[in-house]
């Protein structure tokens, strides 16, 4: 008897990583992909520096119609913010009356955007601690982390006992702190990788770690605005420990600019400058890239 029955919606970086944690832990998996593939497969760097693969048990769908009727415990939800609209055939399937909805994406107010499809008192957001790229479809590359960090509430206890483990899943008191604290360091991080096509290690250069922490600060007086705490010194702090992220790490919108996918800026830096401008706190360094990220994703 599976722990869990769950239909990942979002197989690719982050959804394929936790469905293999999932897995793991004893769930039955189902994964909802547009492009098909046999298996899910993680590669992490071994020992010795040389890849080390691990298969994922999983069903691999590509037709709502074809997901079973006996209802999903979670779903987990891991597809970019924007994308969502156009997973709402799977949604509409995946979730019913006892279904959890696990929102596990960048940015802030996550249950907003599930609003259409799952009662508020079945949605837990998630603030994701990971480095993670989908290679092609079912091959996820896992550099580093993969902790979800989420509000102090009975449906994240379900989920460390059923879905995932007690240390994947961190609580915390104060999820919009939480979610804040994380969109200061992806409005910097991603807009400059994906701005300059490179990865992390970018951010060695003097120049772009002073835009980075000019977005970052920016985006501090907007969520302190919005309530959040974020701790001094988060800019510079982000800086030093991105600037040590392991050889090849990017960001998740730098990977979609290199494989010609629409961007999530809206959700990230985008989102800065709109909450900002709710509560007349000027954003100038981000009102100005965001147009960029725009030309990039938009054409
Ligand atoms: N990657 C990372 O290291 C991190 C990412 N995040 C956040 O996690 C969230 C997910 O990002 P990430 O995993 O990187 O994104 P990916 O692009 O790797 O994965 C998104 C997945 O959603 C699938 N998808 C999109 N539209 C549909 C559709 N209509 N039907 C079925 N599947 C669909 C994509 O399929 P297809 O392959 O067909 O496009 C893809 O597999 C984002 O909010 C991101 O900001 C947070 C922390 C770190
Ligand atoms: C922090 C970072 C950059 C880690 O991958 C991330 O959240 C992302 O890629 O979206």
């Amino acid at each position: 008897m599976p722990s869990a029955r769950i239909a990942v919606i979002g197989a690719g970086a982050v959804g394929g990583y936790f469905a293999a944690r999932a897995a793991a832990a004893g769930a039955e998996v189902w994964l909802c992909v547009r492009r098909a593939f046999d298996r899910l497969v993680i590669v992490s760097t071994g020992a010795d520096g040389g890849d080390v693969e691990a298969e994922v048990p999983a069903e691999v769908v590509t037709d709502p119609a074809k997901l079973p009727p006996y209802g999903f415990d979670w779903v987990l939800l891991a597809t970019k913010a924007h994308q969502i609209p156009a997973v709402a055939p799977w949604l509409t399937a995946a979730v019913g009356p006892g279904t959890s909805v696990a929102v596990l994406q960048n940015g802030v107010r996550h249950a907003e955007r599930v609003a259409a499809f799952a009662h508020p008192d079945q949605v837990l957001p998630a603030v994701v601690y990971i480095n993670a790229e989908a290679e092609r479809p079912g091959v996820v590359r896992h550099r580093a982390g993969g902790v979800l960090q989420v509000p102090d509430v009975l449906l994240a206890e379900r989920l460390a006992e059923r879905v995932l483990t007690a240390g994947e899943v961190r609580l915390t008191e104060d999820f919009a702190t939480a979610a804040w604290t994380k969109l200061c360091v992806n409005s910097a991080a991603n807009t400059v990788t994906t701005l300059t096509g490179r990865r992390l290690e970018v951010l060695r250069r003097d120049d772009v770690a002073q835009l980075a922490l000019a977005i970052m600060k920016e985006a501090v007086a907007v969520a302190r605005a919005d309530g959040a705490e974020v701790p001094d010194g988060l800019p510079e702090f982000t800086v030093r420990r991105l600037r040590g992220q392991p050889p090849g790490a990017g960001t998740s919108m730098l990977y979609d600019r290199l494989a010609g996918r629409r961007l999530e800026h809206e959700a990230l830096i985008g989102a800065v400058v709109r909450i900002g401008a709710e509560y007349g706190v000027p954003t100038p360094t981000c009102v100005t890239v965001l147009p960029l990220l725009a030309a990039i994703s938009d054409g």
